[in-house]
């Protein structure tokens, strides 16, 4: 959101000492010393979010590992050319059977490649992250489904871990990995010194585990959101400093901005329901999704992690759910900024079946490397009744130790905004702006609505057709599908305002 700059220690001390460049970075592994500016990353001193493109990178992502790392290149493109296929796909052949055991076999005996060098750049590391756990999930769903445990060989275990520590991401596919990080222009951009945002319909994929067009249009739909959604991030920052002024003019202001925000969620809308122009709900329903499954989907496995012992400083890895869109910055953005964080991020609402806990339940949220944020404090409406299981923290803050730690240190800020947008309403008595602040959540509940209406088809319909009973259909991120994002909607609704709110 900030413009990019080279910030020296002189200026760092100009700094009010709230103001975010001078926040401490609590979240970097042997960061610089104290005081002094972090430049592990070109953009770490404004989160990771560029003007142009919001939680995407602005130049598209690296497409390989350079030579030291081309063993898990090769075995990557390796499974893709032998076009593996789920271990428990019902007529599985015998020479796709074979296939993915010769492959399985190379994986295991792939060398512990170090990644030290790795840690010099996190451009390498998010690829490596890419690459070795799309490899780890290869390898995973392609194990016959009558394997008693998911063994991941000490030559993916290592250097996952070791790299995902330095991320401070789970050691498992997440949504970085398959959309913010997983694109290429189609027709390359015009050599310019600050390259333009990507068209919407010039990207394609650089991974897909099936090589469908559908799998590729799933991840561009989100990837599209996320640019659409650079606009929205703007509207935020602008109205965040009208509000620092807080006169009538900035009262008029905000209130034309939250209208606009209101059309971009409109426009987000329309992107998720296009997902349905390319990609077929059977055909992700039963040949995609199941490649995103984690830990979370395999109650009866468990996941074992080879190798462990072979660095001191790896540890048994406890957050392990599939990829996600619920781990899409952009749209907490637009919670914490609306104030609807304090009903949909609400530590009931977990996604959780009551009666049938998954594996995740019993998992506290306390990967190492990716503290679960603070929660706020829960304002449920009503009309919602909450869910009674065990786990405190909300699937949605979960989910924020999915998210790159630049990102999660945005939301961090947004969330301490000393001018909270809802209490501006409250003071104001500006019934416009009430109004306005009430059509921006009624646009994300719109958002939501269709949303519900996205899983009804990709995940309902196609599972009623299996045979198997709605309760016991899952999300990737391990929640009661339907379920859950039925609740989150309806959250969202719990935080449109009463006009009896604003002062007289
Ligand atoms: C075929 C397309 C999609 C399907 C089948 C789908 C399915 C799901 C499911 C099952 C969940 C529950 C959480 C979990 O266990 O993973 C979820 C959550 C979520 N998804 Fe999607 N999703 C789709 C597309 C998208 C897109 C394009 C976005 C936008 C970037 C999105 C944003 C979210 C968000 C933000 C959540 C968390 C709940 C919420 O905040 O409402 N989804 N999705």
């Amino acid at each position: 959101m900030a413009t990019r700059f080279d910030p020296t220690p002189d200026f760092i001390d100009m700094l009010p000492p709230d103001h975010f460049l001078a926040l401490p970075r609590p979240d970097v592994h042997n960061g610089p010393p104290e005081g002094a500016p972090d430049t592990s990353t070109l953009a770490a001193h404004d989160f990771d979010v560029d003007t142009r493109t919001g939680f995407m990178p602005p130049q598209p992502p690296l497409t390989r590992l350079p030579e030291n790392w081309e063993a898990w290149e090769e075995i990557l493109d390796d499974a893709i050319l032998r076009k593996l296929q789920l271990a428990d796909k019902p007529d599985l052949t015998y020479a796709e059977k074979r296939r993915a055991s010769v492959w399985q076999a190379r994986v295991r005996n792939l060398p512990i490649l170090p990644t030290v060098e790795l840690k010099k750049s996190e451009v390498l590391l998010r690829r490596a992250h890419h690459v070795l756990a799309w490899i780890m999930h290869y390898y995973a769903r392609t194990l016959p489904p009558t394997t008693s445990d998911i063994r991941i060989p000490p030559p993916i275990t290592v250097p996952l871990l070791q790299v995902s520590s330095h991320l401070q991401l789970p050691p498992v596919l997440t949504y970085s990995d398959d959309v913010l990080y997983n694109w290429a222009l189609k027709v390359p951009a015009p050599m310019t010194i600050v390259s333009p945002a990507p068209a919407l319909d010039n990207l394609k994929c650089l991974t897909l585990f099936t090589g469908t067009r559908d799998e590729e249009e799933f991840y561009l739909s989100s990837a599209r959101i996320e640019l659409r959604g650079v606009e929205a991030l703007s509207l935020m920052r602008a109205t965040m400093d009208e509000a620092f002024v807080g006169d009538s003019i900035a009262i008029k202001r905000i209130t034309t901005y939250l209208h606009s925000l209101a059309k971009v969620i409109g426009d987000l809308t329309k992107l998720l329901l296009a997902v349905r122009e390319g990609c077929d709900p059977q055909v992700f329903y039963n040949q995609i999704r199941p490649w995103f499954r984690g830990a979370d989907s395999d109650p009866n496995r468990k996941w074992i992690f080879e190798g462990l012992e072979l660095d001191k400083e790896l540890k048994e890895p406890t957050e392990l759910s599939g990829p996600s869109a619920g781990q899409s910055s952009l749209i907490h953005a637009l919670d914490v900024f609306l104030g609807v964080d304090r009903y949909s991020h609400a530590s009931h609402v977990t996604g959780h079946s009551p009666h049938r806990p998954t594996a995740s339940t019993s998992i506290p949220p306390k990967h190492p490397a990716a503290p679960v944020p603070n929660q706020t404090p829960a304002a449920p409406p009503s009309s919602v009744k909450p869910d009674t299981t065990k786990p405190s923290v909300s699937f949605l803050t979960r989910m924020q130790s999915y998210m790159p730690r630049h990102h999660r240190a945005f939301l961090r800020h947004l969330s301490a905004n000393p001018r909270p947008l809802r209490n501006i309403i409250e003071s104001s008595s500006d019934e416009q702006l009430l109004e306005a602040y009430n059509a921006t959540v009624s646009a994300l509940k719109v958002f939501r609505d269709a949303h519900v209406r996205i899983v009804a088809i990709y995940i309902v319909g196609p599972s009623r057709r299996g045979g198997r009973p709605i309760e016991e259909t899952r999300g990737t991120g391990g929640t009661n599908a339907i379920r859950f994002v039925k609740s989150v909607r309806d959250q969202t609704a719990g935080a449109i305002m009463d006009p009896s709110t604003l002062s007289s």
